[in-house]
């Protein structure tokens, strides 16, 4: 699959001077919440109305949305306030009803996505209808998956496409529901830069305070919209009720968010200049993370050592560790004084950390 401009055809048409915006409620509950909802986001810059009809839950007895028949409520949401509306399909039962029911622009999950049968389903479905398809990305950080999703669609004849940034699944504990690895986002942009990048930071964050930030992550980066879950009372929602924000929250957070245009040079270079810059914050926060983790497993080893009544220094490891830091070092272009400096610095804080252990 080549870049194509066709892929952004239908994002140009829109016309926006502002990235796009797709919102709404993480489930379709009842006809009065997603007719409230859609009124509420009518005159927003809200340009999709969203509703999960079918929900993917990890676990068996959740609320599992309530189908068919939430499809006519986003079809009388469409009449009353002119909004396009979105959904996912897992299926090809699903596509069948979602164009029965005329929905704009469909979604494939990233528990969909990761399976190129149902991909495969969901392109033969959709063919030769004009719906615009977006493709989230696989649970698992793996880009060929992702785009090999969007392939399938693609030589299915299925042009309108976009892909959505929703984070990906860690056994490991973070801040994140789902952690944003942006380096892949980034490395997707510069292969396709025409398919439309759209990031869902309520899947990323799994918490409404931490959406802001997330979103204007994204705008940094150049993704070209957001897809927030939008709810008239987040607290009791059916499903995801932590990650949901209220219209009101959603149009605040719309303002607040920097948005960079590129329509001159100086633009064009505050524009490179952040993104640059915001893919070097997320890269010294990696930093950081990295040196408190390589610190607590310092930790243990000075426990242990209190333990055996050993020295803190171990000056035959620590020469090792330099000798084979300074020669990664040269491979990635970094002089021997500066890996020196720093493995200086970080053996010291080890053995501050270690020193307090024994002293303890
Ligand atoms: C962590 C240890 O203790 C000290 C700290 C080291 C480090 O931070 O890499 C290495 C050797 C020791 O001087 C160890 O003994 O392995």
């Amino acid at each position: 699959m080549e870049n194509s401009k066709e892929m952004r055809g239908w994002l140009d048409n829109l016309g926006l001077d502002h990235p796009l915006v797709i919102a709404g409620p993480c489930s379709a509950e009842t006809e009065e919440q997603v007719l409230k909802i859609a009124h509420d986001l009518k005159d927003t810059d809200v340009t999709y109305l969203r509703a999960g009809i079918w929900k993917p839950r990890t676990r068996p007895g959740n609320f599992e949305g309530v189908g068919a028949l939430g499809l006519k409520w986003l079809q009388k949401a469409k009449e009353e306030t002119g909004m396009l509306t979105a959904t996912e399909v897992a299926n090809a039962a699903h596509v069948k009803l979602a164009l029965e029911h005329d929905i704009d622009l469909l979604w494939i999950g990233a528990r969909s996505t990761v399976s190129p049968f149902i991909v495969q389903e969901i392109a033969d479905a959709l063919k030769g209808t004009d719906k615009v398809v977006l493709v989230k990305n696989p649970v698992n950080p793996d880009l060929s998956l992702w785009l090999g999703g969007i392939e399938r669609l693609y030589s299915s004849d299925i042009k309108k496409l976009g892909v959505i940034h929703r984070g990906f699944s860690t056994y490991e504990k973070t801040k994140y529901r789902n952690i944003p690895e942006w380096q892949l986002a980034i490395e997707l942009q510069n292969k396709f830069p025409d398919l439309p990048l759209i990031c869902d930071p309520s899947h990323i964050t799994g918490k409404r305070d931490m959406i802001f930030d997330v979103a204007q992550t994204a705008l940094d980066l150049n993704f070209d919209g957001l897809m927030i879950e939008t709810h008239n009372d987040p607290d009791n929602a059916w499903s995801d009720a932590a990650q949901q924000v209220t219209p009101d929250t959603l149009v605040q957070i719309m303002k607040d968010l920097k948005i960079r245009k590129e329509s001159d040079a100086e633009a064009e270079y505050n524009n490179k200049l952040g993104m640059l810059r915001a893919q070097i914050d997320i890269i010294d926060n990696g930093l950081i993370d990295t040196l408190g983790k390589r610190m607590k497993i310092s930790d243990e080893i000075g426990t242990l050592k209190k333990q055996k009544n050993v020295a803190v220094l171990q000056s035959k490891r620590w020469n090792e560790i330099l000798g084979r830091m300074i020669l990664e070092g040269q491979e990635k272009g970094l002089s021997e004084e500066f890996i020196l400096k720093m493995f200086k610095a970080i053996h010291q804080e080890s053995i501050n950390h270690q020193e307090k252990i024994l002293k303890a």
